[in-house]
């Protein structure tokens, strides 16, 4: 059987497997400072090692019943043994000659068919951190070519040791020497001093590789104070001040410059059709609840824009409002605080982009123009660099033809081009939040003049991640007091301990508004539970992926590895495959989305990293290798299908030995959303029962609600303005955690 053939290889068979031509679609990390030893050879064993201290006594079920059923949902996804891991794994090693981790950390397949250290309970040192990023800058095809190209055409013509050897090349000529030293000073001095070296190209990587300090670890592709995982499993992003007082001054540096996109007003207004059920959006029913809600609008006309965006609108194709964006836009022109909680891909961004420009249109916000120091109106968080990418092309599109700047700045990219960026002019600062503290801590914008703070994945912005982050943006030098700003939160998942958090950041007369189920799975999805066993993943999803041909489809996995693994395994199956995940670095990242999108690559395997915001047209299928830690993370993950009233599917793999304790929130996720559950995962999830969790909500229309529970002046209507009086279910809202 192949599958016991592909368990006795030896390392050596497996590499000259990978290397195979037709790999070419597949562009692997091969980290050599993460996945290396400091000798040639030894990646292999160095790898195992740090795998079993991973695994013990923190399997993937303890995680979930941790961060699910204990406290706080996904809060629990950092691993405490992640620094010791960086430390064994990072540093030296001649990448060109050593030996890659794709190619051998895997290639006796113990991860996947063997022993007990398998990848199920290789953990969380690996897994994705939900809070890394993603998204693709580009939101349409064609963006990711331009100032790349080079080096990914050099990656191809060299194989896989020059693509790392490129990185960087982009620093040399910035026109601003000043920016470049700001950076430089917030580097390891020294070893980086020599532009040439990142810009030699093929081969001329080693210097670069080999600096990666302990402290930083991941193989120098994090921005500064970006997304960095401790020891503790948090984010960390310190300060300049803080990095500098913990003797974390080590790091390599990051000269990627993303390319920008494309100026032409084809591109900038691109977009996909929306599907179907689009219409169907009238039907669902929507919740407001605080005090003097304003009425919904019910067309675009009825929210009396400008002339500017009104064209805006048209240009993007958009006709007709979603009920999120019906309810949301009044409440946000009438000044007032919001969260909001909708399913996914039914337009949120647009939601809170289009009143606050047209706030600022009516204030008559101020041209943009060079200062050293800006002033932004508006600050937008999202915790991955694609998807502020993305909403910073959002931004771009709606404010064109205004005075109104955006700007967007995200770690993995050089510091001072973000800082070239801002200084350019700001109103809209679209930040993934180490970014946004680092140019903070610059001094290179002030928020005095802040009137808008937006948190888009507000659920991740608040949680134990990058809930620390938030709460000292909102208490920086100048920062507006919450009563002097408006607040806005959106998600498709709001989970109740995270309401409560976020109360301290919105007035106490926000409103809450709930379009259908909150954190309920988008109905435009038709979700498929399989089970497969562990050993019979990787043939299964060869068998689906050759039925669903050249259709886009997501793969999500687990763990980092897992996702370069199956890439790869893929790509020996000849199916172009690409990956993207946290340890690539961001050019990587963004070229794979690029070819993702653009149909080159049909299959993307993803960690979480692209679980939540990616909204890329046609994908059509969702298929999770391994089923999630949490039930709103598997929202999020399917959501990236069936988006603006397309239809899409999701298929998951449900492994009886490791995933019986997601039975019960998966039937419920799955009767919410109208699915058929299967005979045998109900068995299991009645098997495995739980006190107080009350099964299906079959009919229960609002799972989650607002935790004031404070229905006065509530105001219950549907999408359509009709007044309706679905209750919430108090035992089922306890009963989700
Ligand atoms: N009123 C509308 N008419 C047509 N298309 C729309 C409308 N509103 C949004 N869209 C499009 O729908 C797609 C999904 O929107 P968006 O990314 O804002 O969804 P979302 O609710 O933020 O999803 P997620 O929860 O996954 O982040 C986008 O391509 C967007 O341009």
């Amino acid at each position: 059987m192949k599958i016991e053939l592909e368990a006795t290889m030896g390392d050596e068979d497996w590499e000259a497997e990978i290397i195979k031509p037709h790999m070419s679609s597949y562009v692997p990390v091969f980290e050599k400072d993460r996945y290396s030893s400091g000798a040639h050879g030894d990646t292999f064993n160095r790898t195992l090692a740090s795998l079993s201290e991973m695994d013990d006594g923190y399997s993937r079920r303890d995680h979930f019943m941790r961060s699910r059923f204990a406290s706080g949902r996904s809060l629990g996804n950092r691993d405490p043994g992640e620094s010791n891991k960086r430390e064994n794994t990072s540093t030296m090693g001649d990448f060109g000659v050593g030996r890659s981790f794709g190619n051998r950390g895997f290639s006796n397949n113990k991860f996947e068919e063997g022993d007990s250290c398998g990848f199920w309970r290789e953990s969380s040192n690996d897994r994705e951190d939900n809070q890394t990023r993603n998204r693709g800058f580009s939101k349409r095809d064609g963006y990711q070519d331009g100032n790349d190209s080079e080096a990914s055409g050099s990656f191809r013509r060299s194989g896989r040791g020059s693509y790392r050897g490129c990185r960087g090349g982009f620093g040399l000529g910035s026109p601003n020497s000043k920016y470049e030293q700001d950076e430089g000073t917030q580097r390891s001095g020294g070893i980086f001093g020599s532009r040439r070296s990142a810009l030699s190209g093929v081969g001329k990587g080693d210097a670069y590789q080999s600096r990666s300090g302990s402290g930083s670890g991941r193989g120098g592709y994090k921005g500064l104070n970006e997304e960095v995982i401790t020891a503790s499993g948090k984010n960390s992003w310190k300060s300049e001040a803080e990095r500098r007082e913990s003797g974390d001054t080590q790091g390599p540096k990051v000269t990627y410059i993303p390319p920008p996109p494309p100026e032409d007003e084809d591109s900038i207004f691109a977009h996909y059709q929306t599907g179907i059920n689009f219409d169907k959006y009238d039907t669902i029913l929507v919740e407001v609840s605080g005090h003097d809600v304003p009425p919904a609008i019910l067309t675009f006309e009825e929210a009396n824009l400008c002339q500017t965006l009104n064209s805006n609108i048209a240009k993007a194709g958009y006709t007709k409002l979603t009920p999120v964006q019906k309810y949301s836009i009044p409440i946000v022109l009438g000044g007032r605080d919001l969260m909001a909680c909708a399913q996914t891909g039914s337009g949120k961004t647009a939601a809170f982009l289009l009143p606050i420009l047209a706030h600022m249109m009516r204030d008559g916000v101020t041209a943009s123009r060079f200062k050293e120091l800006q002033e932004p109106e508006c600050i937008i968080v999202a915790p991955t660099r694609e998807l502020i990418s993305q909403i910073y092309l959002e931004a771009r599109k709606f404010s064109f033809g205004t005075c109104v700047r955006a700007v967007v700045i995200y770690g993995g990219t050089q510091l001072g081009h973000s800082i070239r960026q801002i200084v350019q002019g700001c109103n809209i600062l679209c930040a993934t939040p180490g970014r946004l503290m680092d140019i903070i801590g610059k001094e290179k914008i002030g928020l005095r003049q802040v009137k808008y703070i937006v948190l888009d994945e507000a659920d991740r912005m608040l949680d134990m991640g990058f809930g620390p982050e938030m709460k000292k943006l909102i208490s920086c030098p100048g920062m507006p007091s919450k009563e002097q700003r408006q607040t806005l939160m959106f998600s498709a998942t709001f989970p109740e301990e995270i309401q409560r958090l976020a109360g301290e950041f919105l007035k106490s007369n926000y409103l809450f508004v709930a379009v259908g189920q909150v954190g309920g799975a988008c109905r435009d999805v038709q979700q498929t539970i399989l089970q497969v066993g562990q050993y019979s993943k990787r043939e299964k999803l060869v068998e689906i992926l050759r039925n669903i041909g050249d259709e886009r489809t997501m793969v999500f996995v687990e763990t980092k590895k897992k996702a370069d693994f199956i890439a790869t395994f893929l790509c020996q199956e000849k199916i172009s495959t690409t990956s993207i995940h946290g340890d690539r670095e961001q050019r990587e990242r963004e070229q794979a989305l690029g070819d993702f999108r653009c149909g080159k690559c049909p299959v993307l395997v993803a960690t979480s990293v692209a679980a939540r915001g990616l909204d890329i047209e046609n994908v059509q299928h969702v298929i999770n290798f391994d089923l999630p830690s949490t039930t709103d993370e598997y929202v999020h993950r399917i959501g990236r299908t069936g988006r603006c009233g397309n239809t899409g599917r999701a298929i998951s793999f449900f492994d009886t030995e490791s995933d019986n304790h997601l039975a019960q929130p998966l039937v419920k996720v799955l009767s919410d959303a109208q699915q058929d559950v299967p005979a045998w995962l109900e068995e299991i999830a009645f098997s495995m029962y739980v006190p107080g969790f009350s099964g299906s909500t079959r009919g229960n229309v609002f799972v989650s609600i607002d935790t004031r529970k404070n229905y006065q002046g509530k105001s219950s209507l549907n999408a359509a303005g009709f007044s309706s009086s679905q209750a919430p279910n108090p035992v089922d809202d306890e009963s989700w955690d």
